[in-house]
């Protein structure tokens, strides 16, 4: 086990952030906290890093106990937070070379260059680059000390899709690697994609945590028809589209047929709906 949690809590004054969660992180695995926004997930990751104090729990790496992350526990972790500042003077090289220098070993600057897929930014400077570039260039700061465990805190939010998919690219590589990928997500689908297991946290607790088709599995959805419009008599509405479940498809599809409901979409269920089973909530913003 790489990493563990026993009961893990947080108090912000009164409030509870984290109600007492538990888990454990396998070696070389890709774990996801699945959660929407202000679940606890960003509070979890901090507190793992050493960033926050815990309220109550334990905390263990690499089977022991940790009642502080110090700092030996620090060079093998490598972290890229949502709201990363970098100095925006400087370049991509610059800024790689800088971080390399706070540790004894790590990846040559270059390397991670590649990796990260910024050779022709080289020399550019960081308040130049898009967000999706300015986002690469935090994950391979996370992975420049060759950790080998790396905390991704919400690594794509507010991405394009394309490049959303260079940062799954990147991720994917260090799972090849056997690395241990911490990632927190609002995403179902990335979750989805990347996990080998997911924790889906909601108000500060954990409502499942498995590998994602055993999730899937479990929730006991069927098929899910996807109607576009609100149709109250025949499932949940989620914005302006219905969500009907369902293990009768043809009966369902042709009772909307009958109904004059065509634009709809019949597909296999998502954690997405294992989300909304569970909460009664949407994960998306
Ligand atoms: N420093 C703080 N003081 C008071 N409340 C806080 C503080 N930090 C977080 N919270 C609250 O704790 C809860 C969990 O926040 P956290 O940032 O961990 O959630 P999250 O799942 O990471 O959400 P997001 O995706 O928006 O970052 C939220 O209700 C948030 O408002």
């Amino acid at each position: 086990m790489v990493v563990k949690v026993e009961n893990l809590k947080k108090l912000y004054g009164k409030f509870e952030a984290l109600k007492g969660i538990s888990f454990e992180v396998e070696e070389g695995e890709v774990f996801s906290l699945l959660g929407p926004n202000g679940a606890g997930k960003t509070t979890t990751v901090e507190i793992l890093i050493g960033l926050r104090e815990k309220s109550e729990g334990k905390i263990y790496y690499f089977n022991k106990e940790m009642e502080k992350i110090d700092k030996k526990i620090k060079s093998v972790i490598g972290v890229s937070l949502q709201k990363t500042e970098l100095f925006r003077e400087l370049t991509v090289i610059e800024t790689l070379k800088l971080f390399r220098s706070f540790y004894k070993d790590g990846y040559d600057p270059y390397e991670v260059l590649e990796k990260i897929e910024l050779v022709e930014k080289e020399k550019e400077r960081v308040k130049n680059l898009s967000g999706g570039q300015f986002q690469r260039l935090v994950v391979g700061l996370s992975f420049i000390n060759d950790p080998k465990i790396i905390f991704l805190d919400e690594p794509t939010t507010g991405l394009d899709p394309q490049s959303r998919r260079k940062i799954w690219d990147i991720i994917l590589e260090f799972k090849d690697k056997r690395k241990t990928i911490f990632l927190t997500t609002h995403y179902m689908e990335e979750a989805q994609f990347l996990s080998d297991r997911v924790c889906i946290i909601d108000n500060g607790e954990i409502i499942a945590l498995d590998t994602p088709q055993k999730l899937i599995e479990n929730s006991n959805l069927e098929t899910i028809i996807e109607i576009d419009g609100v149709y109250e008599k025949f499932g949940k509405i989620i914005g302006n589209r219905t969500l009907v479940e369902t293990n009768d498809p043809n009966s369902l599809i042709q009772k909307l047929i009958e109904n004059k409901i065509e634009n709809f979409t019949v597909r296999h269920p998502t954690l997405e709906d294992v989300f909304l089973k569970l909460t009664g909530k949407e994960l998306r913003d």
